[in-house]
């Protein structure tokens, strides 16, 4: 059995003195004083201390160590709320204890230590950094050297650089190069430059298993590397669905302290081929369009999304489909269910077995299919909430459950198509409008009806609601839409998805909300169940 690391005795801040216990799971301090009559005691859990240091030192704005005999410094996980955001932002908490002598200063740092080292068994020493200098406002290198590099430092994580010079670089050295040693895959970029770790790592634990990629009946190995991301991107979507904010700091943290999340993949096939993985948006229609449109404007930068999100709506586009999907099990949890993933989630699943994805050929009758025009066919394996949309795709998805959420939303009026896009920028329900439908899947095909059912002739009424693009110019509506991958064109229309229950593993706890309201009725931190009610 493990023997509990006890310490307590006086220390001093400054010129007053405290009470400091190291027991169990926690490091605490109460400062001693007749006036601190409700004794307010500040308490840190052990795994959420990012170093102990002995002397007096700073590393904000820059290190500075004065090297004193009874002094240590603490460096902690310190929240706040984030204002717009859902979720907490973390910053570096510091605090700096003198001792009445240095063998009690020695016998602070090593429990400390030792104790760091019993309670977070995840925390990285050497990890992998891929920066792309291009993605979303171009500061990558810079958020990296100035606010995380910093960070690791004072964890003791030692960290290989590689400033990308063409995409896939990342992709590829995961591939191939030798990855011994390191803890973590870390990307400094936006979820395009996620992807390509993504597959990189996926890539890389199938090789090495002898597993093949192509086979989507195949139960994938998940990758023993987790990934962690320093969001710098455009839209840095899984960034802020698994920690609830876009801050380079507070990821860091989530990095240092080796938190980890299971993460949910799709594997997206042609016949029996792979094309990729996807975790956030795979979107035809709509999203295929803004991203195809936005791809000639990436010289815009983030704003592209914005331009292109209203050429497209603009277009009034809609396309034929059909769309089969086998249902997840409903009595396990819905995507209306009201409920969100947050931190310590308790729906969790596993991955849809071999023989019921072999049952899309042997049993049809377990799939539905619909088949009709839509304005857009989308599956997220996760809420897909990000700054554009707190609440995200799918708000009640979750991040490890093995399952995605597959939104049908049928050729409708301009208006309203407007109304569903709009709702996602609230807390407003998207779903509850008669043109869209939501399905908890574990898995999905979609195809298109046959040729001469899908190159329409606009109707005069179509052509009227049509005041930008096509409907000006042009007498046919475009026969078919592209796949929008994470933020990737796919080359084929025809596809084949599969959800594969937590493939991958990321640096991160889901999303810890302030205020909640929990269904059990409880506050935050006396929930058991991780789950609340939307707020
Ligand atoms: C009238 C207001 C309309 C607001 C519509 C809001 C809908 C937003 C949902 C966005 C979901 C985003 C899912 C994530 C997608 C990313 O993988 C992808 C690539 O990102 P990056 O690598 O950072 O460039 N981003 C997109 O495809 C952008 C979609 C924007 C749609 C308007
Ligand atoms: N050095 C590079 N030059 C050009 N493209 C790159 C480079 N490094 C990565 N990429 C690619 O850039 C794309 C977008 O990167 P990302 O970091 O997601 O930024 P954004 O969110 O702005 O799209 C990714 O698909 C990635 O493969
Ligand atoms: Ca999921």
């Amino acid at each position: 059995m493990e023997t509990e690391l006890r310490l307590e005795s006086s220390l001093w801040v400054g010129n007053k003195r405290y009470r400091a216990v190291l027991s169990g799971w926690h490091f605490n301090w109460t400062e001693v004083d007749k006036k601190n009559r409700d004794k307010k005691t500040i308490s840190v859990p052990v795994a959420e201390v990012v170093g102990v240091e002995e002397g007096r030192v700073e590393i904000l704005p820059r290190k500075s160590v004065e090297d004193t005999d009874k002094d240590f410094t603490v460096f902690y996980v310190k929240r706040s709320s984030s204002g717009s955001s859902y979720g907490l932002l973390w910053r570096l908490g510091r605090i700096q204890f003198s001792c009445p002598s240095r063998v009690l200063r020695d016998q602070w740092t090593k429990h400390l230590r030792t104790a760091l080292k019993t309670h977070s068994p995840l925390r990285p020493n050497r990890l992998l950094v891929f920066i792309n200098p291009f993605g979303g406002k171009k500061k990558g290198r810079k958020i990296y050297h100035s606010l995380v590099a910093p960070l690791f430092e004072l964890a003791g994580i030692s960290s290989h650089v590689i400033v990308t010079e063409r995409a896939n670089q990342a992709r590829d050295h995961l591939l191939k190069k030798d990855l011994k040693g390191f803890d973590g895959v870390v990307c400094v970029g936006g979820d395009g430059m996620f992807s390509e770790i993504l597959h990189g790592l996926i890539g890389r634990t199938q090789q090495e298993a002898g597993l093949s990629e192509n086979d989507p009946t195949v139960a994938l190995q998940p990758c023993p590397l987790h990934i962690g991301i320093i969001p710098a991107g455009s839209t840095d979507c899984v960034c802020y669905a698994t920690v609830g904010v876009i801050d380079p700091v507070t990821s860091a943290l989530h990095i240092i302290i080796g938190d980890s999340q299971p993460l949910d993949v799709c594997s997206v096939h042609q016949a029996s081929a792979l094309m990729r993985y996807s975790v956030s948006l795979l979107g035809y229609g709509f999203y295929g369009d803004v991203l195809a449109e936005s791809e000639k404007h990436r010289w815009m930068g983030p704003l592209r999304y914005d331009y292109s999100g209203t050429m497209v709506y603009l277009s009034n586009r809609s396309y034929a489909g059909i769309v089969q999907y086998l249902p997840a099990d409903p009595l396990l949890s819905s995507p209306r269910d009201r409920t969100r993933c947050l931190s310590g989630c308790s729906v969790l699943g596993v991955s849809l077995n071999v023989a019921s994805c072999l049952s899309f050929c042997a049993f049809p009758g377990e799939w539905v299919s619909v088949e009709g025009r839509f304005r857009c066919v989308s599956l997220t394996c996760m809420s897909s909430s990000c700054p554009k949309s707190p609440l995200g795709l799918s708000p009640s998805a979750h991040l490890a459950d093995g399952t995605g959420d597959l939104i049908l939303v049928w050729d409708t009026h301009p208006l309203g198509f407007l109304k569903f896009l709009y709702r996602h920028t609230s807390t407003q329900d998207q779903f509850d409008l008669p043109f869209v439908e939501v399905h908890r899947v574990k898995a999905v095909r979609f195809s298109l009806p046959s040729e001469r059912d899908t190159g329409q002739e606009m109707t005069n009424e179509q052509k009227m609601a049509t005041p930008f693009l096509c409907g000006l110019c042009c007498s046919k509506v475009p026969a078919k839409s592209v796949w929008n991958c994470d933020g990737e064109i796919l080359s084929s229309t025809e596809i084949l998805c599969r959800i594969h229950g937590q493939l991958v593993r990321l640096y991160a706890r889901g999303i810890e909300e302030g205020a909640a309201v929990h269904n059990c009725g409880k506050e935050n931190d006396k929930c058991q169940m991780g789950c609340t009610l939307i707020k």
